[in-house]
């Protein structure tokens, strides 16, 4: 039996999108498609009039749907962009329909010449640009849907696609002796990949937090004021007697106690020659403007229960004397913290006291870590020959979970196009930006880079960086569900992963969490040991610091040999010393020399 054809219809129209208005054409197709038995509708959809917008519903539609209907924005407004959307990800141009529908529309009415309609095919999906209106988007779908069934037949023919992603992967395992010889990437620097990492991240959003350790590590959204002062009331700077300044020393009548905690003394008044206990932190008496520490009182008389009858003071108090004010720390709608502020411990403090139940912090984007290789097995399994136990995932996801990132446990896909598209599916519905290790180097089994080129239809923005170690780091984007999402492809060596996340995961999870300032700390530090010969490829090298140094600044010390696979090149180290790479001129380079480092570690 033929497979039914999948509709997506698209309803682009910023008044249905925000629910000023309700959208009756993208029902009213659906019905039509029905109602001529064409197919099944896979999803009706209403998006505002946003070019990328529509781009990425498109992009994402193509690869589950036969054909999809967009109905609105074909117009002459400045917002009507559809058209342009559409052409932005067609592959081929599909004039015809344009055409035949004008022809059935100016029949109608001579207005039809204004239609900006387009029509294409991605990735064997027909996409068709209808008019908004209710009549017109029926009248244009009616004029083009005889032809829709053979126009999918012979898409499908062309490669049986259109069934949904979850289906086997595309990618050819077969003909390992065609593979390519050479990387088809070029090697960029490394700048220049960070570059457009940075250009390519996931938009900053914001969202409110209750006050709790949810908020730590997370980036003030906007600047945040306080809704009380601090103090809220005058309050006692010690533990001993409120007092009128102008009695000066000499004897007090002990009026009575108030202790922190008890409601303000606002109610009570001094009479000249009275006092009243307070305590450090406890409120005062209205017109009490002096405190006097316990430790210049003596006791005159007491009662026989040992209640404080009447005190002396031995040194005359000042006005305002151990008192503080309210709002003496933080004042009534002071600014407490900035838009772009980190909160740490102390900013946290300082939210639990001002009053506020919610905080404006940016979301934090929720990361998947996948490693992949038919060798790798769980950590704490015996080993098969030819297997080794999983270090980058347990490795990175801790990163993860130390730089307060929400993390998804993909676990281990095999080297299998299937097995890993699968995995990687459930990353892509799980979470924001996926994180795979291995399989992107030039190995027969390194699926990982056709996998998602051609079964997610991502793009790789790179797949080959000059560093040492991470030359293959990969950084792809895609679109699914209508969201964008970040693929970082880490080499498998578990150092060059590792060195890897920390030059570009790490500054673009920093810099979509908020943080101002997301890449590594850049400090100046003294070689500790001789390189002998330096790499062709400019190298981070793992080593640790030593700050007891007379002249401040820290010496570098090895963590010895820095092979990619050794992992021991990480213990202890915290910074991530930039070597040059080897020229004519400078192939080494001497011990006490000066070098840049990145700070990736506590220090
Ligand atoms: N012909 C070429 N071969 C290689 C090149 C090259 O340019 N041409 N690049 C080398 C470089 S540099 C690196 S780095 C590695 C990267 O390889 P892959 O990313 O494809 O990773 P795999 O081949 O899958 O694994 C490499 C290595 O790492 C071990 N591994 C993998 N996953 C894990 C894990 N989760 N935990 C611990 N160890 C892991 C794996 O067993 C391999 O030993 O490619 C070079 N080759
Ligand atoms: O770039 Mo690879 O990470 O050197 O071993
Ligand atoms: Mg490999």
């Amino acid at each position: 039996m033929e497979k039914p054809i999948k509709f997506i219809i698209i309803t682009v129209s910023d008044r249905c999108s925000c629910g000023q208005a309700v959208d009756e054409s993208g029902p009213n197709l659906a019905k039509e498609i029905l109602k001529k038995k064409l197919g099944i509708v896979l999803e009706i959809k209403c998006i505002p009039d946003e070019q990328k917008i529509i781009e990425l519903e498109l992009v994402n539609g193509s690869s589950r749907a036969d054909i999809i209907l967009t109905t609105g924005g074909t117009g002459f407004s400045p917002r009507d962009v559809t058209p342009e959307a559409t052409k932005a990800v067609i592959e081929r141009e599909v004039p015809g329909f344009p055409l035949a529908m004008l022809l059935t529309s100016i029949s109608k009415t001579p207005y039809a010449v204004l239609s900006r309609s387009s029509s294409g095919i991605r990735d064997n999906c027909l996409i068709v640009n209808l008019p908004g209106s209710v009549k017109g988007s029926v009248e244009c779908f009616s004029t083009i849907s005889q032809t829709l069934r053979h126009a999918v037949q012979l898409l499908r023919g062309r490669n049986d696609h259109g069934s949904s992603l979850t289906s086997k992967s595309k990618v050819s395992t077969s003909n390992v002796a065609d593979r390519p010889r050479e990387s088809e990437w070029p090697m960029i620097p490394v700048a220049e990949s960070q570059d457009i990492v940075m250009r390519n991240i996931l938009v900053s959003t914001k969202e409110e937090v209750p006050i709790s350790l949810n908020l730590f590590g997370r980036v003030v959204a906007s600047d945040v004021s306080s809704v009380d002062p601090l103090p809220p009331f005058r309050a006692s700077i010690k533990d001993g007697y409120a007092v009128l300044s102008s009695d000066g020393k000499g004897s007090r009548k002990v009026l009575k106690s108030l202790t922190a905690g008890m409601s303000a003394g606002g109610d009570l008044v001094l009479s000249n020659g009275e006092c009243v206990r307070v305590n450090t932190g406890g409120p005062l008496p209205t017109n009490a403007d002096a405190v006097v520490q316990v430790e210049d009182t003596k006791l005159l008389k007491s009662s026989s229960d040992g209640e404080e009858i009447e005190i002396e003071i031995t040194t005359a108090p000042k006005p305002g004397q151990d008192i503080r004010p309210v709002g003496n720390d933080i004042g009534l709608n002071e600014i407490v913290l900035n838009k772009g502020d980190p909160i740490t411990p102390i900013e946290l403090g300082l939210l639990a006291t001002i009053g506020i139940t919610n905080v404006p912090v940016f979301r934090l984007p929720k990361v998947s870590v996948l490693s992949t290789g038919n060798e790798v097995v769980e950590p704490g399994v015996e080993l098969r020959p030819g297997s080794i136990r999983d270090s980058n995932r347990i490795t990175l996801l801790s990163l993860l979970r130390g730089h307060h990132f929400p993390t998804y446990d993909l676990g281990i896909a095999k080297d299998e196009p299937d097995d890993l598209l699968s995995h990687l599916i459930k990353g892509l519905e799980s979470s924001d930006i996926i994180l795979t290790t291995g399989g992107v180097s030039m190995g027969e089994r390194d699926y990982l880079k056709a996998v998602i080129t051609e079964d997610l239809r991502a793009t790789i923005h790179f797949a080959r960086v000059n560093m040492k170690p991470g030359k293959p780091t990969t950084f792809a984007t895609c679109c699914w569900n209508g969201k964008m999402k970040m693929l970082f492809c880490l080499p498998g060596n578990p150092a060059s992963a590792t060195v890897s996340f920390h030059l570009y995961v790490l500054p673009a999870l920093r810099a979509i969490a908020g943080f101002q300032e997301p890449f590594p700390k850049t400090i100046t530090v003294r070689l500790g040991f001789d390189i002998k010969k330096l790499d062709v490829r400019p190298e981070y090298r793992r080593v640790i610091l030593d700050w007891n140094q007379s002249d401040g600044i820290p010496l570098a010390k090895t963590t010895g040999d820095q092979i990619s696979s050794r992992l021991m090149s990480w213990r202890e180290a915290n910074c991530l010393l930039i070597l040059p790479s080897n020229t004519e001129v400078k192939s080494e380079i001497k011990k006490d020399e000066l070098l840049k480092g990145l700070i990736v570690g506590p220090i």
